[in-house]
């Protein structure tokens, strides 16, 4: 889809890049040029994606570092080893936690364990590269990966919704303070993606995933490539434009939930032709 060399050049971060949408984003970061490089917290899983996907081609080499983004020191001294070599040109904030849950019955460290990795993770992460580029006078990028919920809201993942929101706000605030210095800000908000960490956490029983993956107008899940191949425009210089924007990628799912008559999808023909004016 796009020139071989679209990311010639780039450096770029993709936090939580070890599985996922976050490695099938590295992945294809990295086929378009860009020095990738991969955190999080199991340093296991890091090392074997980049072995793997190193050995693949003669791309540039993908990199990994052991960070828990909970932790504003340990995102410092992250951010710090990168820039160590040259600065930082694009940050991916992917890294996340959610499970289902009633709301009333969740501890105070279960609404912790969310909100610390997706609010206040993805704000130490993008604090401290802004802080590096704004002093650097450095062009800088910034693409969040939220949720269709971010806006509406949505029962059982409240932890999660809540930080989605805060990230959502995030990249409005910051496009606007820190679009005048070249740092440009943007989010996607998938629906369905089939990966091993949501599904595992958020489908309840297994005959659930189907209607998870059905429930929107195309009738599918999302494909990885669709969803890297706008995280690859919106990184590129090609999206120069795009600042503070969110573009959902759902199959139209939220839209769905929100129109008053979506649901006469369920109507047989016969209703549809019960209900037409009679021929006088
Ligand atoms: C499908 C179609 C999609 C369709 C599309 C849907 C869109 C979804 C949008 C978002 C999707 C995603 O983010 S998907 C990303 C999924 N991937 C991940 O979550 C990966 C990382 N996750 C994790 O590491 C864990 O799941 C997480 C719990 C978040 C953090 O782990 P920690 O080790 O920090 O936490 P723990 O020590 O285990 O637990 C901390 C507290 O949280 C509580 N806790 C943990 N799990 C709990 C649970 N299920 N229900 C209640 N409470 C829970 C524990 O009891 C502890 O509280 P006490 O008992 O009081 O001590
Ligand atoms: N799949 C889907 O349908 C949807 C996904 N999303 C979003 O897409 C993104 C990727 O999710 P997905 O690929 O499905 O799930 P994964 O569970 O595969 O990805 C989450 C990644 O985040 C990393 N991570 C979690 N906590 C931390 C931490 N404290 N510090 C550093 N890294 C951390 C995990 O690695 P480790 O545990 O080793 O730290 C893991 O690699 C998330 O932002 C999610 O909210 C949004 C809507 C739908």
């Amino acid at each position: 889809m796009y020139k071989d060399d679209l990311l010639a050049g780039k450096k770029v971060l993709v936090t939580g890049g070890g599985t996922g949408l976050g490695r099938s984003m590295a992945e294809h970061f990295r086929r378009l040029g860009a020095a990738v490089v991969i955190c999080g917290r199991r340093q296991d899983v890091l090392a074997q994606t980049c072995e793997e996907v190193n050995a693949r081609d003669d791309a540039p080499e993908m990199t990994w570092k052991g960070c828990d983004i909970r932790d504003a020191q340990a995102v410092h001294d992250m951010v710090e080893a990168i820039w160590s070599d040259g600065p930082l040109d694009v940050l991916v904030n992917n890294a996340a936690g959610n499970f289902i849950s009633r709301s009333h019955e969740l501890s105070s460290r279960a609404v912790d364990a969310v909100l610390g990795i997706v609010l206040h993770g993805t704000s130490y992460v993008t604090l401290a590269c802004g802080k590096r580029w704004l002093a650097g006078e450095h062009a800088g990028n910034v693409l969040s990966i939220v949720t269709s919920y971010a806006w509406t809201g949505s029962a059982y993942v409240l932890p999660s919704a809540m930080a989605k929101a805060g990230v959502l706000a995030m990249t409005r605030s910051l496009a606007v303070e820190w679009g005048p210095h070249g740092i440009r800000l943007n989010a996607i908000a998938p629906g369905p993606f089939p990966t091993k960490g949501a599904w595992e956490r958020l489908v309840p029983r297994p005959e659930l995933a189907e209607r998870f993956e059905q429930k929107n107008p195309l009738r599918r899940a999302g494909r990885h490539e669709e969803l890297t191949n706008l995280a690859c425009y919106l990184i590129s210089d090609q999206s120069g434009y795009v600042n503070g924007e969110v573009v959902t990628i759902d199959g139209g799912e939220w839209l769905q939930g929100a129109g008053q008559f979506n649901f006469l999808s369920e109507m047989t023909d016969g209703d549809w032709e019960a209900i037409k004016p009679k021929k006088k």
